[in-house]
Parts: structure tokens; sequence; C-alpha cells
């Protein structure tokens, strides 16, 4: 990363982490239940998001991510590190963070006895609005999700996609300049993760409102994210943008291809591709290189194998690709640290 530091990158940076460290403590030993070993779930994380920048934390299960976004909203009070929000340090002073950011959290009791518009309109006089104006907000926000006819529903007799896309409408009120959204579509249809990318996105375009989200989405994430880090052990083990990051990958593409009943197997190249196969039922994906790839679909097309098929694709890497392939090698040891460019 270079680290000169200038009054521009200042201004244009909405988020900056430096070598952010948190552990949690080791959980001792209850009857029946073994000692848990203390967690390192920040391991000197440096990062920076920019404004207007669409900002994903991408990585499995316990990577880290939302002990990450914790420390950004001043929830959770890092062992080391620093961590600035538009210019104001929020370590030292937690307090400002709820002035300068709205943040959605994966659970979403505090708001649970309210109604879905009460939980709107709420949050929006809680974030400084007068009546009216956080009516207009409340009513504004509704019709974007598409929730006014749940609008007199308590959050707690809703849905979980029901309740999380009322949640998603209490993080928009009140304009603040940064979202930090934590896996905002879970449980959502399709219909209503578009309402809220879409809304995201108008917030992006006509405010200039920086996002930082947590997800688990690679193919929401591909289409919605300028840059992305990856973590994984409390470690940003590549930073980029999503195109960036596949360029990483090489020139391999995937190819997936779908057998009617079962592969055969007894056509020798066939049991030789299977080595190289990801399978899941009837599914096997591969990743090969170009020339590679054209050969394994010249031999499913023919003879045996091809009567074996119902279907085959062929395709660039997507971010998903990206995210097997670092994740492979992060569990390796030598980590993938000379991935990361900012
Ligand atoms: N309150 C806690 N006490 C002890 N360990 C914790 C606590 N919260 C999280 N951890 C541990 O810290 C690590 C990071 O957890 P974190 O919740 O930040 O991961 P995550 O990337 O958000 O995961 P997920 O995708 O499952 O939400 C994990 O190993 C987790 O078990």
């Amino acid at each position: 990363m270079d680290s000169v530091e200038t009054p521009a990158r200042a201004a244009a940076r909405a988020v900056r982490v430096e070598g952010l460290v948190k552990s949690y403590p080791p959980a001792r030993a209850r009857r029946g239940t073994p000692a848990a070993p203390a967690v390192r779930a920040s391991d000197a994380i440096s990062l920076d998001v920019r404004r207007g920048e669409i900002f994903g934390l991408l990585g499995p299960n316990g990577a880290g991510k939302s002990t990450l976004v914790r420390q950004l909203t001043g929830l959770l009070r890092p062992d080391a590190g620093t961590v600035e929000i538009l210019g104001h340090d929020v370590v030292r002073h937690p307090e400002r963070a709820a002035r300068l950011l709205a943040y959605l959290g994966q659970e979403s009791s505090a708001l649970d006895e309210l109604t879905v518009a009460l939980a709107a309109e709420t949050t929006a006089r809680l974030r400084g609005m007068e009546t009216a104006a956080a009516r207009t907000a409340r009513d504004e926000v509704l019709a974007e999700l598409g929730l006014e006819e749940l609008a007199g529903r308590p959050l707690k007799k809703l849905s979980g996609g029901q309740r999380r896309l009322a949640c998603v409408a209490s993080a928009l009120v009140g304009d603040r300049p940064l979202l930090v959204l934590d896996e905002p579509t879970t449980g959502m249809d399709p219909h209503a993760r578009r309402a809220v990318w879409a809304a995201v996105d108008r917030r992006r375009a006509e405010r200039g409102t920086t996002v930082l989200l947590v997800t688990h989405n690679v193919i929401e994430a591909e289409t919605m994210l300028d840059r992305v880090a990856v973590l994984d052990r409390g470690r940003v083990i590549a930073c980029d943008s999503p195109g960036g990051l596949k360029a990483q990958v090489g020139d391999e593409v995937r190819l997936e291809l779908v057998w009617r009943e079962r592969a055969p197997l007894d056509v020798p190249r066939i049991a030789a591709l299977a080595a190289r196969a990801g399978a899941t039922g009837r599914r096997w994906t591969l990743r090969l290189a170009p020339e590679e790839a054209r050969e394994a679909v010249a031999l499913v097309t023919e003879g045996p194998a091809f009567a074996a098929l119902d279907d085959f694709r062929l395709a660039t890497p997507s971010l998903e690709d990206v995210y097997v392939a670092l994740g492979g090698r992060a569990f390796g040891t030598d980590g993938a640290e000379g991935l990361v460019k900012t």
C-alpha cells in the first residue's frame, strides 16, 4: 500500500482502517463443553474505502467480517489499530459513529416490537429529522422498497425476508453518508433483493453515499461492488475490483457438465476428467486452461459421452471462482498477501 498521505487522498476517503487487531478471549471449559481458545478475529487489517464507493467484504463463515464492521460502527472496541470514518477517529470517539453511518447488523431485535412504519419513522427521528420530514422520509422509503402494505404490521409478526426488508428501510432513512450493511438481503426473494440493490445504488448515484457491504452472495456482489476485500481468518487476503480479482485467477475458464443419470466413467478420458472435477450430484464443475477446455468440450460432445450428457456450459471466471481460488491458497502456509492491491 502506498503510505504517502495527501489532503486530497484523505478527503477522498470514507473509511480508513490501519493495523486493526481484535481478539476474543478464550472461553473457560464448563461441564460438558470443552474450553475454546482465543480467536484473533481481526489480524492486522488495513484497508481504505473511498467516498461514493460500494465496497464489499467477502469471506467464509467466521472469517471476521462482522467483527470488522462492528469495530467500524463503534460497537466493538479494537485491541489495537486505527479506524477513521469520514475523518473521525471512532476508536477514540465511538459515539460519533452513529452520526456518520447507518448500520444494519445481522440481528434486528431492537425494532421487533414496532410496526414497519414506526420503525422507519423512529429511526429517522433518532437521526435528527423533524417529525414532518421523518414522515416524508418514511413514506418514501416504504414505497421505494414495496413495503406499503406491511406498514402497519409489527416487525415481529413478519416473515424473515419481510422483516429483513423492513430493517433495510430503517437503515436507509435519514441520509447517512455511509451505509454499513451486514448481509442485507438474507432470506429475501429475488423481487425484494432487486428493490434493495436499486435503493442502495440510487443513494450512491444521487447522493454520493458510500456503502460497505458484507456479503456471501458472490453473484450479487459481482454486479454491485466497485471493490471487494476478501477476508480469511481475520486477514485481508485480496483487495481489488471484481475485474482485477478475476484477472488474478488467470485465463482459466469454467466448464460445467450435467450428466443425464451418471457420468460415463467407463470412457477413460472422462474418468481422467473426473479426477479434476468438483461434483455435486449430476453436475461437474471444472476449471481448465482454454486449450484444455476446448479439448474437454470436444470430448463430451461426441460418442458415448455425448449420449450421457444432459447439458453443458462454458463460462469465464466469476467472482465465485476467485473466491474458491483464493480460499484454496489461503489455507496453505504461504497466505496470499501478494494479491493485495489498493
Ligand atoms: N462474541 C464472540 N466471542 C468469541 N468469539 C467470537 C465472538 N464473535 C465472533 N467470534 C469468533 O470470531 C471469528 C470471526 O467471527 P465473525 O462473526 O466476525 O465472522 P463472519 O465473517 O462475520 O462470519 P459469518 O459469515 O458466519 O457471519 C469466528 O471465529 C467467531 O467464532
